[in-house]
């Protein structure tokens, strides 16, 4: 099988300054893949290079999926728009319809089941900005629901969200495995990677490892991904291995 993306030596700069180095590597297609490593380790700019969205990407991006969903960290996502949790919802099929005038019974239908498998029903018309941090990542969860992906990007899905709806939301994510779809997170709980994700990418600027989590997640890995955390301010913006140009 095709992995779902195939990255062959990437390297991903902001300003001329790489945040990630020369990676190369597959993302298994069906399967639960976490990133993780340190702060500024460069996960999130990995997650945005695989969409396309990072300012300079060189190297080589493989990618395929045919239907893509991303969930930014919620500190990326203006709230104060005045929309409801239903309206937030059904538009995440917008690619299907195009426009409110265009929504079908159907499409009305699927934001109610999605609003209900989040454990918001009864939310429904609650302005997005009177939700608290946990119920505003499960309005986003129901929205990746009607994006029906089969590859869908998670950016710090959990961060600063109860333990209650983290479990929740591992139902959601579980689910799209079972449905194989390919789900990509990056994640900050080990204990959770561990118990949930098979496999797992640990990035400190460059790869330290990838494959199966209980390898990857090694103690001798983990060092390694600190020690090359800790020297980052002394080398700050340095590569000194050739580039490659786009392709
Ligand atoms: N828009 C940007 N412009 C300039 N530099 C950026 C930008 N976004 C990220 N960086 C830098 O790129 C590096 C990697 O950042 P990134 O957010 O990808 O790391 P991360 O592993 O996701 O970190 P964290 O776990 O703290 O969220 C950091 O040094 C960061 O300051």
């Amino acid at each position: 099988m095709n992995p779902a993306f195939r990255l062959v030596d990437v390297t991903v700069s902001y300003d001329r300054h790489p945040a990630v180095h020369h990676v190369s590597v597959d993302i298994p297609a069906e399967e639960m893949t976490a990133i993780v490593g340190p702060n500024g380790a460069g996960k999130s700019t990995l997650l945005k290079a695989l969409l396309g969205l990072a300012p300079r990407i060189e190297g080589r991006i493989e990618c395929h999926a045919q239907r893509i969903a991303y969930l930014p960290q919620q500190a990326e996502i203006d709230r104060s728009f005045p929309i409801s949790v239903f309206d937030t919802v059904l538009l995440g099929g917008w690619t299907r319809f195009g426009g409110f005038d265009a929504v079908t019974k159907t499409d009305l239908n699927d934001a109610w089941r999605a609003i209900e498998a989040v454990g918001l029903a009864g939310f429904e018309q609650r302005p997005i900005d009177t939700l608290s941090v946990g119920q505003f990542q499960r309005v986003l969860f129901a929205r990746l629901l009607l994006q029906d992906a089969d590859l869908v990007l998670l950016d710090e899905p959990f961060a600063a969200v109860d333990a209650k709806t983290v479990a929740d939301l591992m139902v959601v994510i579980r689910r799209w495995r079972a449905e194989k779809r390919t789900v990509v997170a990056v994640l900050h709980d080990f204990d959770q990677v561990r118990r949930e994700f098979p496999n797992s990418l640990l990035l400190a600027r460059e790869l330290v490892a990838s494959g199966p989590t209980e390898r990857v997640l090694s103690a001798e890995n983990l060092l390694r991904a600190r020690a090359m955390a800790e020297a980052w301010d002394e080398h700050a913006g340095a590569c000194d291995m050739p580039m490659r140009l786009s392709a």
